[in-house]
């Protein structure tokens, strides 16, 4: 009886919709001028069985929807819904369809009316066109506002630490002044030659020094120069060497052994109970350092390292720019030699 009744009243809507704005009176006609949804009232009270009829089929007759759904999804493919019964969802006079214009696509009546107009943007953004929403905007789902850039990482790389870190490396590697310290045993670290032999920066860097500070600031001993005791500078120095001093001990040039080298390290003499001399040797030439171990910028102990050696490399280590051969022009003691050549007096004499 339901299913008859249903049928029943679905037929009269047939002519009604189909009949707007042809036999109904002038006045109606006037008011559907006005606007849609002014239209919408008088042709639901125009027909007052429609609206019982649409509740019956939803609540006591289960059978009616699945027979309202099927006719409405084939439909929907013809696309032809002027002959079709209104969908039955949402209700008639629910506020989802009062905000709906009249050829609204019927595919929103397949779902509740709220949740699928929120979750579809969302959830993959196909399933509801902007276009066919609802032009009410409580209903609109909201737009994606999450947007691509504030999503990707922010860069976290900062530009200043690129400008300093080359810099550093220009630079030996010097460490501060250290006075009163025993120097470090083992060989010395390259520091290599120093281009700007200007005053050092407190990092040691090639950078500007900070505004607001004076450009010249004063590390004492940055470079492990010690403090040289008065009378010792070097121009003391300069002028102990043009004093006719004989600074090498020895009255001529002599062919000096590694075992001769050996001997000269500057200990005390067991035999003797002096001190011996300290001999160098630079470059193939055998000088006596002792006069000038006071006068060394470098400090005594670091000059004796090479005492009774060979003490070219860790010179050229330390500064190789250092003119040697002229600060140790009067200490010349002689040349080196291997052991298998036994200095004769002719070849000293050879050599002067
Ligand atoms: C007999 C040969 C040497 C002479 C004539 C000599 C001379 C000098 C001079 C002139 C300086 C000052 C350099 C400057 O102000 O730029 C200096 C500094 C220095 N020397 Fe020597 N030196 C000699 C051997 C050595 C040796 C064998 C060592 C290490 C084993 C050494 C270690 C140093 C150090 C650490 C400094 C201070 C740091 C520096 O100025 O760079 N020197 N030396």
């Amino acid at each position: 009886a339901y299913f008859a009744d249903a049928q029943g009243s679905a037929a009269p809507m047939k002519p009604e919709q189909s009949q707007v704005g042809e036999d109904r009176p002038a006045e109606q006609q006037q008011a559907e001028s006005q606007g849609q949804k002014e239209a919408d009232t008088p042709l639901q009270d125009f027909s007052p069985a429609t609206t019982p009829k649409a509740t019956a089929s939803n609540a006591d007759a289960p059978a009616i929807p699945s027979f309202t759904l099927q006719e409405h999804l084939s439909s929907s493919e013809s696309e032809d819904e002027d002959n079709l019964p209104p969908p039955s969802f949402p209700a008639l006079n629910s506020a989802q369809r009062a905000s709906k214009p009249a050829a609204s696509p019927p595919s929103f009546t397949m779902s509740p009316p709220p949740q699928p107009n929120v979750m579809a943007p969302t959830s993959n953004g196909s399933m509801a066109p902007p276009s066919k929403l609802s032009p009410s905007p409580s209903l609109m789902a909201p737009p994606p506002r999450v947007s691509a850039s504030s999503l990707r990482p922010l860069p976290s790389a900062s530009a200043s630490q690129g400008i300093s870190a080359p810099a550093t490396g220009l630079v030996p590697p010097r460490g501060p002044a250290a006075p009163g310290l025993v120097p470090p045993r083992g060989p010395v670290p390259n520091r290599g030659p120093v281009l700007n032999r200007g005053p050092p920066t407190p990092n040691g860097s090639l950078a500007l020094p900070p505004s607001g500070k004076p450009s010249v600031t004063k590390i004492p001993n940055a470079r492990n120069k010690v403090q040289l005791t008065p009378g010792h500078s070097p121009l003391d120095w300069a002028n102990l060497q043009r004093s006719n001093t004989n600074l090498s001990g020895v009255s001529s040039l002599v062919r000096v052994t590694p075992s001769m080298l050996k001997f000269m390290n500057g200990r005390k003499d067991k035999e003797t109970g002096k001190m011996k001399d300290v001999w160098s040797v630079y470059q193939g030439k055998v000088y006596n350092i002792s006069p000038y171990l006071p006068y060394h910028p470098g400090g005594e102990g670091e000059l004796r390292r090479a005492a009774g050696k060979d003490g070219t490399k860790l010179f050229m280590e330390v500064h190789p720019w250092v003119n040697w051969e002229n600060m140790l022009g009067e200490c010349m003691v002689g040349i080196f030699v291997s052991e298998e050549q036994p200095p004769t007096k002719s070849t000293l004499e050879d050599m002067d």
